[in-house]
């Protein structure tokens, strides 16, 4: 991958051994930046090291040849001006309290992950600002499976920051010929679109299974978008936010491939598995399993209207049958159609 301006070479570190985190590390590097890329297993390290490529992650990939690779924390993050953080949310918080004390005061901590905190509803950058202090903050996200953007389709994403200057370093840093990077000053908005687009997908991952057809699928992006956009509103979050890439972008790649895993929760489950042998099987993180509990305790506290959410989460943890669950979900109340605010829908 080529950098389509000259940057000068800063040192970046990229905390996760996992599709993501490889596929950012392996960018960075190849916009000729002294990246260093943290996996907490030594084994997993040397051998990525070793074969340069990360093979159990994102087979096949070549990594680019000065990525360092490393389960050394300190070193990782020794001298570098940005970090980006791309762990798993149930995790997050341990990562970030580990490497706070080495970093150096004014580095840029940019959150690549799209979750929520168990039990307490914060979010990455939420974990990032409480875990740190004199740090700058970001999050990024968008429509961006690991894989094609290793395989160079063209992609684009979002930095999120109220620090401009951080949004224009990112930019500068990821920025290719076939990477586009976008940038907004809602944190809030871009990480919480981010976080909710895996409950949906893991609901059209289930249609697919039940081989409902196109017509289905529209319809559930569709309404997924205004729950999205609702639940936004009541929290707080700019609705204007999800009708862009990180939001409605997102949503519809999540929600239209097997390569979201997410998706493939849905479809695995809709096959007739258990919940816990459908995330067993595919071996990397699904956010929105998670993410479903805590935005139907949050949705139903705030009495804010989610019928996908109420229904996945019915299916997923309350072992309600799914017919029973759609056939609720197709005589519910008919409502207005473009509409996302609370008032109108409740
Ligand atoms: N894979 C993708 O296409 C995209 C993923 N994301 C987000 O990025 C985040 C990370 O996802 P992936 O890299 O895809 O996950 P993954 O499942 O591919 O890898 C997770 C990595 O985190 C590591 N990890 C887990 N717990 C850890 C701990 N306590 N300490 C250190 N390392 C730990 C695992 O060993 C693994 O290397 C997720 O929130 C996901 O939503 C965002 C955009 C695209
Ligand atoms: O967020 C993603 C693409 O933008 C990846 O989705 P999954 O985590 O469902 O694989």
């Amino acid at each position: 991958m080529t950098s389509t301006e000259t940057t000068e070479s800063i040192a970046i570190a990229v905390l996760g051994g996992g599709s993501f985190g490889t596929a950012i590390a392996n960018i960075v590097a190849g916009n000729g930046h002294d990246t260093r890329q943290w996996m907490r297993d030594p084994e997993r390290a040397a051998r990525c090291r070793e074969l340069r490529e990360n093979q159990y992650y994102l087979p096949g990939v070549p990594l680019h040849p000065e990525l360092q690779i490393t389960s050394d924390l300190e070193q990782a993050v020794h001298g570098c001006r940005i970090v980006f953080v791309a762990i798993p949310s149930k995790s997050f918080r341990e990562v970030v309290h580990s490497v706070a004390p080495l970093l150096a005061a004014g580095t840029m901590l940019i959150s690549t992950t799209k979750g929520v905190e168990h039990d307490n509803f914060h979010l990455m950058s939420d974990i990032l600002r409480e875990e740190t202090s004199g740090m700058r903050v970001g999050v990024l996200s968008g429509p961006n499976f690991a894989k094609e953007i290793v395989e160079g389709h063209y992609t684009a994403t979002v930095i999120a920051s109220e620090d401009e200057e951080l949004c224009s370093s990112i930019q500068k840093v990821l920025h290719s010929e076939t990477f586009r990077i976008y940038s907004s000053s809602d944190v809030f908005g871009v990480e919480l679109a981010g976080a909710l687009k895996n409950i949906y997908a893991i609901v059209t991952g289930m249609a697919a299974a039940l081989e409902r057809g196109q017509n289905t699928s529209s319809l559930l992006i569709t309404r997924a978008l205004a729950e999205m956009m609702r639940f936004a509103e009541a929290v707080g979050a700019d609705p204007m936010t999800f009708i862009g890439l990180a939001g409605v972008g997102d949503l519809i790649l999540t929600c239209s491939s097997d390569l979201s895993r997410n998706y493939r929760v849905g479809y695995l489950v809709g096959k007739g598995r258990a919940l816990e042998e459908a995330v067993a099987e595919i071996g990397q993180v699904a956010e929105g399993v998670n993410t479903v509990r805590l935005i139907k305790h949050k949705a139903d506290e705030m009495g804010v209207y989610m019928p996908l959410v109420s229904a996945i989460h019915a299916i997923l943890f309350e072992e309600r049958p799914i017919p029973e669950v759609i056939r609720d979900l197709m005589s519910g109340a008919q409502t207005f159609d473009v509409a996302y605010s609370v008032k109108v829908e409740k």
